[in-house]
């Protein structure tokens, strides 16, 4: 049985206190009302993490995680922030190839593998970010978009390595617009996820990596995007940042 996971991405919104404020909601709320198997992690600024760290250490079905890492171990790189250090204030998972970082960022598929390999090396969790803009949807390159990206970004791990991988499928047309990809059209590519995993690792692996899905999920739909055979839970954006919402979208879990 896959693991069922809600994650929030804060992006970069919320002042310190703010953050934990947040959190502090999320994590009562969360013990109170989150009651079967689901995952919750909470992906916050740098900033949050230490402090978040400390908040979630007693909290079973809470986790929290970064937004981004650098891909060396150490060194000269000024502003950056490493695997090590970010799992050293107990991060158990990072965001990977989240669109706004490829978009803005410039962050390529093969900059993106590199990062995969030193976060599984110090025990993170990649959730790895796929999906195609507006364009690629339109013109029906999608599917071959998204291959290329799970070639390109993961295919070079081993069966065990890629076993600790989380993705999240996130159509960046709907990304924070309201527009949200119905659960149709988000089971078709999520089957087509497992389908090209399956291929490349089998089918055991195929099923159980978890699958996400991201882009304006909020309480009103990610009780149909759920529901689907092939979506393991969601990437909350714009929802993440209210306690309610967060947790309401979690509970869609509960049974
Ligand atoms: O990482 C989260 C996604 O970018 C979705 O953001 P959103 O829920 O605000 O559309």
């Amino acid at each position: 049985m896959r693991k069922k996971i809600v994650a929030g991405n804060w992006k970069m919104n919320l002042d310190y206190q703010s953050g934990l404020s947040l959190f502090s909601e999320i994590i009562n709320m969360a013990k109170d009302e989150v009651i079967g198997n689901q995952e919750l992690v909470v992906c916050s600024p740098f900033i949050h993490l230490s402090s978040l760290g400390q908040l979630s250490k007693n909290v079973a079905n809470v986790n929290i995680g970064a937004q981004n890492i650098h891909q060396a171990e150490s060194g000269a790189y000024t502003g950056e922030i490493s695997a090590s250090q970010v799992k050293s204030v107990g991060a158990s998972h990072v965001i990977l190839g989240h669109s706004e970082r490829r978009a803005y960022f410039g962050e390529t598929d093969a900059l993106l593998a590199s990062k995969v390999d030193i976060a599984l090396k110090h025990d993170l969790t990649p959730i790895f970010c796929i999906g195609e803009t507006r364009e690629e949807r339109e013109s029906g390159a999608f599917f071959d978009v998204i291959k290329t990206q799970l070639t390109d970004g993961l295919f070079h791990l081993s069966k065990e390595a890629f076993a600790s991988v989380v993705l999240a499928y996130e159509p960046v047309w709907a990304i924070g617009t309201g527009l949200t990809a119905s659960p149709e059209q988000a089971q078709e590519v999520h089957k087509f996820i497992r389908e090209v995993l399956a291929d490349q690792y089998g089918q055991e692996i195929a099923d159980n990596t978890s699958i996400l899905y991201g882009g304006s999920c909020n309480p009103g739909n990610a009780k149909d995007l759920f529901a689907q055979a092939d979506i393991d839970g969601g990437l909350i954006g714009g929802a993440s940042l209210k306690s309610r919402d967060f947790i309401d979208i979690a509970k869609v879990f509960n049974g």
